[in-house]
């Protein structure tokens, strides 16, 4: 018997595989809801070709939602948001020099007409960013729209239980 694979609904793309640290916290909460997902390396500036097939195709193959990471000139989210009419959520990777300030400003001034979601600056923005992704997903799927419930409440309980010290 084989078990059913259900096919991929977000795409977590990041420009480079040394984007992963960071990355990897979106595909850790797309984990957590149990959301099928595809992490994958495509850079719009080394992979052109690539890049603009993976979002001419993403629709047809059931996506719904990409999440776009990338760092330093990261033009990836905009030139993906350029090729589909998925909602694209851009994820600023902390960069070696300019710490993340450069990806940010690269991804959030978009033109007028084609949106990028963009989020905060390394894990907490990937974590979010994959959040939104569960909330969007949940708009129409109850399901996790309930866990979405479910892990407020438990983020609630966990904060109200902070202690500092003595
Ligand atoms: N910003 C982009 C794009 C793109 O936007 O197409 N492709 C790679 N990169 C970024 O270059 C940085 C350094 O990459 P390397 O570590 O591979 O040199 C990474 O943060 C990646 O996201």
């Amino acid at each position: 018997m084989t078990e059913k694979i259900e096919s991929p609904v977000v795409g977590v793309l990041m420009g480079s595989s040394s984007d992963w640290e960071v990355m990897g916290n979106a595909v850790e909460m797309l984990k957590n809801f149990n959301v099928p997902y595809e992490a994958k390396v495509v850079s719009a500036h080394r992979m052109p070709d690539e890049m603009f097939k993976y979002a001419e195709t993403a629709r047809d193959r059931g996506i719904k939602v990409i999440i776009a990471g990338a760092g330093g000139a990261a033009h990836l989210p905009g030139m993906l948001a350029a090729k589909t009419t998925l909602p694209v959520l851009g994820v600023p990777v902390p960069s070696r020099y300019l710490k993340g300030v450069d990806s940010l400003y690269s991804i959030v001034q978009m033109p007028k007409g084609v949106p990028v979601g963009t989020f905060a600056i390394g894990e907490a923005g990937a974590a979010n960013a994959a959040l939104f992704a569960v909330e969007i997903l949940g708009t129409t799927c109850p399901g996790l729209a309930e866990k979405l419930a479910e892990f407020r409440k438990a983020q609630n309980a966990k904060a109200r239980a902070m202690e500092l010290p003595a």
